[in-house]
């Protein structure tokens, strides 16, 4: 089942929220080897439900590792986890749509074209609009794009009329869309312009954020952590979970002693357990966020971060992301304080779960330094009268994603930046070959 459509059922799944747990911080552990991990999940699974670890953290404090539990649909007690959740093989029919293998070949690592969806024909009406009147699409502004895209699946984006893009319709980031038209993350999110309709495909358009810049720097830092149990992807696989080969794939790459005994034989891995891994290996359970990308001026790009962990590892990818540049790290530093104090204020933050959004660093030669809020595929809201602190540890139920934490530490990492200072500027110059859109293709 395609990705898009997947997102679009997520709404259903009844999540039902529990009451917000106002109260204890967790440490966070920063374990090492992720068999070690699994065997530990399953032995301190016992104590989750009354986890209630008491005592202040400081903000760079290492968190300890989420506890999973299995809750059966429909409410009713939770059970630990057990060993074969994560090793299960299932028979007949799949248990849920992230059972589904994802074509890792078609994940996006840095650099695309995006194509128009368009048909010559300009007698035909391709377009059918649902929220904009005008479309205003002439020929001569069909070009392909060349663009950057640091996570989520090639062909999830196309190119739209100047400075916008569409992407892939996902009912959750539409709603977040509308609600943010009358709230204080505005400024701080990409402009959204409504739905659009093509053969029965629907995408959602909005700015494109790199059209401002001049051979832009991109970072994508994804923000908090998942909801094991709640709205995030997490929740469609908890039942019996599947173990997938691509994902084996993917966590022997990085740690050929990444999975468990089981899951060598079997040559599968669940996607929570994986999910849980990715969390662990990276930044995102030690510092609330984690590093998913970089393309840099030069046109190169990375997304090989998934063992950026520690603070220092961190603040090292920074300084050579913004090439010694003191200044884009201020302009960074303030701007995060503002979508701080803007998270904060914002009513749509304190009644949304936020999952798997990213803060999207951009910068060029000109001194040209944003950071925008992007990804609300997996964003949902609360039921209603409940709020989210966002800064307390998740726990089964809470629902708390972690992301003021994550912020908070962003930037103490990026004030450690700047004091550390950087080494040496460097500069790119314009290329015909990297610069951003390319001919028209005549559509
Ligand atoms: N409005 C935008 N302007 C410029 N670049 C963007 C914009 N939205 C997304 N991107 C780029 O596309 C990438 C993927 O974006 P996004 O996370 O929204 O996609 P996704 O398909 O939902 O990803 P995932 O499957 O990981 O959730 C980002 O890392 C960023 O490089
Ligand atoms: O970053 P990685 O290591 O490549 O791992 C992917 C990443 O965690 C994505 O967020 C997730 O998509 P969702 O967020 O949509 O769940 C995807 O699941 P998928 O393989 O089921 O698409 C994972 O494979």
């Amino acid at each position: 089942m395609p990705k898009e459509y997947r997102r679009k059922t997520s709404k259903d799944f009844g999540i039902t929220g529990t009451s917000v747990n106002e109260g204890s911080r967790l440490e966070r552990r920063t374990a090492g080897k992720s068999s070690q991990i699994c065997d530990d999940l399953i032995h301190k699974a016992a104590q989750v439900a009354q986890s209630s670890a008491t005592g202040a953290t400081t903000v760079m404090d290492a968190r300890r590792v989420p506890q999973v539990t299995i809750t059966p649909e429909g409410g009713g007690s939770s059970r630990e986890i057990q060993q074969e959740d994560w090793g299960d093989v299932v028979d007949g029919a799949l248990q849920s749509e992230d059972d589904l293998l994802s074509d890792n070949e078609s994940k996006s690592k840095g650099i695309v074209t995006l194509e128009h969806l368009v048909d010559a024909g300009e007698s035909k009406p391709w377009w059918k609009l649902k929220t904009i009147v005008h479309w205003p699409f002439s020929a001569t502004q069909r070009r392909k794009l060349n663009w950057v895209q640091l996570a989520g699946h090639k062909g999830n984006f196309k190119a739209a009329d100047e400075g916008n893009i569409l992407k892939k319709f996902s009912e959750n980031e539409m709603q977040c869309f509308e609600k943010l038209r009358d709230d204080a993350l505005l400024p701080y999110v990409p402009g959204y312009h409504g739905v659009v309709e093509k053969d029965g495909e629907s995408f959602l358009h909005m700015t494109d954020l790199l059209a401002n810049f001049d051979l832009p720097n991109v970072m994508d830092c994804k923000m908090g952590n998942e909801d094991i149990l709640g709205g995030g992807s997490l929740f469609r696989a908890r039942e019996r979970p599947k173990p997938r080969e691509d994902l084996y794939k993917k966590m022997v790459e990085v740690d050929s002693e990444g999975p468990t005994p089981q899951e060598h034989s079997q040559r599968g891995v669940t996607k929570p357990r994986y999910m849980q891994w990715r969390e662990t290996m990276s930044s995102t359970n030690t510092l609330g966020f984690r590093i998913e990308g970089i393309k840099k001026c030069d046109g190169t790009c990375r997304t090989d971060f998934k063992k950026t962990r520690s603070k220092q590892d961190v603040i090292q990818v920074f300084k050579d992301f913004v090439g010694g540049n003191a200044s884009i790290i201020k302009s960074y530093l303030s701007r995060l304080t503002e979508i701080q104090q803007a998270l904060k204020m914002s009513e749509f933050f304190k009644q949304h779960e936020v999952i798997g959004s990213s803060l999207l660093f951009i910068h060029d030669h000109t001194g040209n330094a944003q950071v925008w809020i992007i990804d609300f595929g997996k964003t949902t809201a609360l039921p209603e009268g409940q709020t989210l602190n966002h800064d307390i540890p998740w726990q089964e139920g809470n629902r708390e994603d972690g992301y003021l934490w994550g912020l908070e530490n962003l930037l103490h990492t990026l004030e450690s930046v700047s004091i550390e200072g950087t080494s040496e500027e460097t500069f790119c110059s314009v290329t015909k070959e990297n610069s951003q859109t390319t001919e028209g293709d005549g559509q």
